[in-house]
């Protein structure tokens, strides 16, 4: 008997593969052209698009039906000012599509030789991303190159796809190309594949060979904690996270890096506790931000709420709803941290009507 969501396991790791091949190479050849600006000032590149049509290809392949909530869309491809861009998508998304994957990809997952896809096909796969999410049905959500600031610095990022059923997570794959191997070997080998079953278990294999290693999050000591958090200052509250770690008396620096790699180090025992917390703007967090990462997590033995120890519902859209962070850690470290965060929730409106009484 086969496991549940074995089909869709084998798919994903091919598409997330597919789309590694094609990030990492682009990284090496990226002109400054090759990017723009959203309209929300985030940037992204040739990359994110043409990854983006390469998982939803494959996954339109292997089923048809299944919607894809992704984080690009074609707009300001199909814009005749960008066209240069636009070909330089369909070119590389081609290629990543009908590229012979020697490891762990089911070769018919991919195209084959002969069989590229018109401009129009890919723009469309593109906007196949477009579904608005919801609480029903089958549901992959995919961000094609999550921190894009990570990707463009040479740092981290991550290439995320999960697959939910009537909201939730049953399979996450990342691919992590510039993940080091083995974090006490920061200089070693690179490249990182991250897969979950929910009930099946976490696990961790490198880029270029198909043979996993079980994760499990080990037991922390507070003295042997470091926070992984954001390096973009916008996108978390890193003052908070400091405050929250004087509580915890956690003394060892944060570990800063783009992306749900944050997840991947979290699951495998490079840190102990994934903290964002809201920068109060009013963003709400994007459901491909989190669902693969999540489910990493805690098939790893973890757990993954919001800042006042709630689950994150994954059925409320394309985002996560109102905005209340994100704490992901093992399950005793996680306790500590959301008594911690309320504490220092109390001692911050403390401080403020102190100030403003003077
Ligand atoms: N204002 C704000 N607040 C919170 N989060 C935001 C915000 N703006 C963007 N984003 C999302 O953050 C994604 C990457 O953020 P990370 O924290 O993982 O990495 S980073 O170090 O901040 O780059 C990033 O993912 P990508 O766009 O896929 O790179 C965004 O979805
Ligand atoms: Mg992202
Ligand atoms: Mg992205
Ligand atoms: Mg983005």
């Amino acid at each position: 008997m086969s496991l549940a969501y074995a089909l869709e396991k084998e798919v994903a790791i091919s598409a997330v593969l597919r789309a590694c091949q094609l990030t990492s190479s682009i990284f090496n050849k990226l002109v400054k052209n090759e990017r723009l600006t959203k309209d929300d000032k985030s940037p992204v590149t040739v990359g994110d698009f043409s990854a983006q049509a390469v998982v939803s290809t494959i996954l339109s392949n292997a089923f048809p039906d299944d919607k894809i909530v992704g984080e690009e869309d074609s707009a300001d491809l199909r814009v005749e000012a960008n066209s240069v861009l636009r070909d330089r998508v369909v070119e590389l998304a081609n290629q990543a599509l009908i590229s012979d994957l020697a490891h762990g990809d089911n070769v018919q997952w991919g195209i084959g030789p002969g069989k590229q896809r018109t401009m129009e096909e890919l723009l469309y796969a593109i906007d196949k991303g477009n579904h608005d999410g919801g609480k029903s049905g089958r549901m992959w959500t995919l961000d094609p190159i999550d921190g894009t600031k990570g990707f463009l610095r040479g740092e981290q990022y991550a290439v995320c796809l999960a697959f939910l059923v009537d909201s939730k997570v049953q399979v996450g794959v990342m691919g992590c190309p510039n993940l080091p191997v083995d974090a006490s070997m920061p200089d070693g080998p690179k490249g990182c594949l991250f897969v979950a079953v929910r009930g099946q278990g976490a696990e961790q294999r490198t880029l270029s060979n198909s043979k996993p290693t079980r994760l499990t999050i080990p037991a922390y000591k507070d003295s042997e904690i470091n926070f992984l958090e954001s390096v973009e200052s916008g996108h978390s509250a890193l003052d908070f996270n400091a405050r929250v770690a004087r509580i915890l008396k956690i003394t060892r620096e944060p570990i800063r890096m783009d992306s749900q790699a944050k997840y991947c180090a979290l699951a495998r025992g490079d840190g102990g506790v994934y903290i964002r917390m809201p920068v109060g703007t009013g963003y709400r967090e994007k459901i491909w931000d989190h669902a693969s990462g999540s489910l990493l997590v805690e098939e790893a033995g973890g757990l993954v709420t919001d800042s006042r120890g709630n689950p994150l519902d994954f059925g409320l859209g394309r985002t996560l709803g109102e905005n209340f962070g994100v704490i992901a850690a093992g399950k005793e470290v996680h306790s500590k941290v959301i008594l911690a965060i309320r504490k220092a929730r109390e001692d911050e409106e403390a401080e403020k009507s102190g100030s403003s009484k003077i």
